[in-house]
């Protein structure tokens, strides 16, 4: 099994348990509720050349176990929209990623800027549960997933009002994510079986997305210079995780990315 195939089970079985406390039509109605989601596409082209910046909050992973103790999630999310970042990608994968919906929830409230849920999203109960906990954004990862069930989560994100992130690793994976209509596609630098990264991903990637696309790299970026480099490379924006929950100041962490920005 590899490490995405025991990461998506947990994701069901948890999910399944939600389902039978709070139903899907209830969460439809929740989402609603939110009214109109944000605009993300224009919020994460890069301008004048710089690119956005997505910090993550994150407790732990799977290839680096526990991260940082992050006792106020909402607090780190304001240091981040201190430090500049464009939006905040919440992880709320439970068993490997120590996040929950009470992550977003907390910093939904706090920050106004577009929030991603980060998460294994295999179903439409969680494209539902994503909006009705103020989600603006939703990962959908081309490897989890069957092309039709990526057409199918992806067209469900729209109606949802949310901004759909195809997370893609190679170059067909990239044509699946256009096929299923994204207009935001990440390229992610850690490879899911092995959980290496490699920073040449999203060169090789990156060119085969048409000028329209939003171009995300994820992953494995360290600094300034990383920035910089996809910057070179064309992207729009740059995901970071590790390397600002782990900075003890998130708002300077943000900040120092993009030191010309
Ligand atoms: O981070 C992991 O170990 C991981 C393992 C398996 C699937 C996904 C994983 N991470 C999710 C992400 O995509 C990252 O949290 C995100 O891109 C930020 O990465 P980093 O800056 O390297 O923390």
């Amino acid at each position: 099994m590899t490490v995405l195939d025991d990461i998506v089970t947990g994701v069901r079985e948890d999910l399944a348990e939600r389902r039978r406390t709070v139903p899907e039509r209830e969460l439809r109605q929740r989402a609603a509720a939110r009214g109109p989601a944000a605009d993300c596409v224009p919020l994460l082209r890069a301008a004048d050349g710089q690119p956005r910046i997505i910090a993550e909050v994150k407790r732990a992973s799977p290839s680096r176990g526990p991260l940082a103790e992050i006792a106020d999630p909402a607090a780190l999310a304001a240091a981040y929209e201190k430090g500049g970042a464009a939006a905040v990608s919440v992880l709320t994968e439970r068993r490997r990623f120590g996040g929950g919906l009470a992550d977003l929830d907390a910093v939904r409230a706090r920050v106004a800027l577009p929030v991603l849920r980060k998460d294994f999203v295999v179903d439409p109960y969680q494209v539902w549960e994503a909006r009705a906990h103020g989600a603006d954004l939703v990962l959908l990862i081309v490897a989890a997933l069957e092309q039709p069930l990526l057409a199918d989560l992806s067209a469900l994100a729209a109606e949802a009002g949310l901004t759909a992130l195809v997370e893609t690793h190679d170059e067909a994976e990239a044509e699946r994510a256009l096929a299923a209509g994204a207009r935001v596609v990440g390229v992610n630098a850690r490879d899911l079986k092995t959980l290496r990264v490699d920073r040449s991903t999203f060169g090789r990637v990156a060119p085969l997305l048409p000028a329209d696309v939003v171009r995300v790299a994820e992953s494995g970026v360290r600094g300034a210079a990383d920035v910089a480099r996809y910057a070179g490379l064309g992207a729009d924006a740059v995901l970071v995780g590790e390397a600002l929950v782990t900075s003890g100041d998130g708002a300077g962490a943000v900040a120092a990315l993009t030191p010309g920005g």
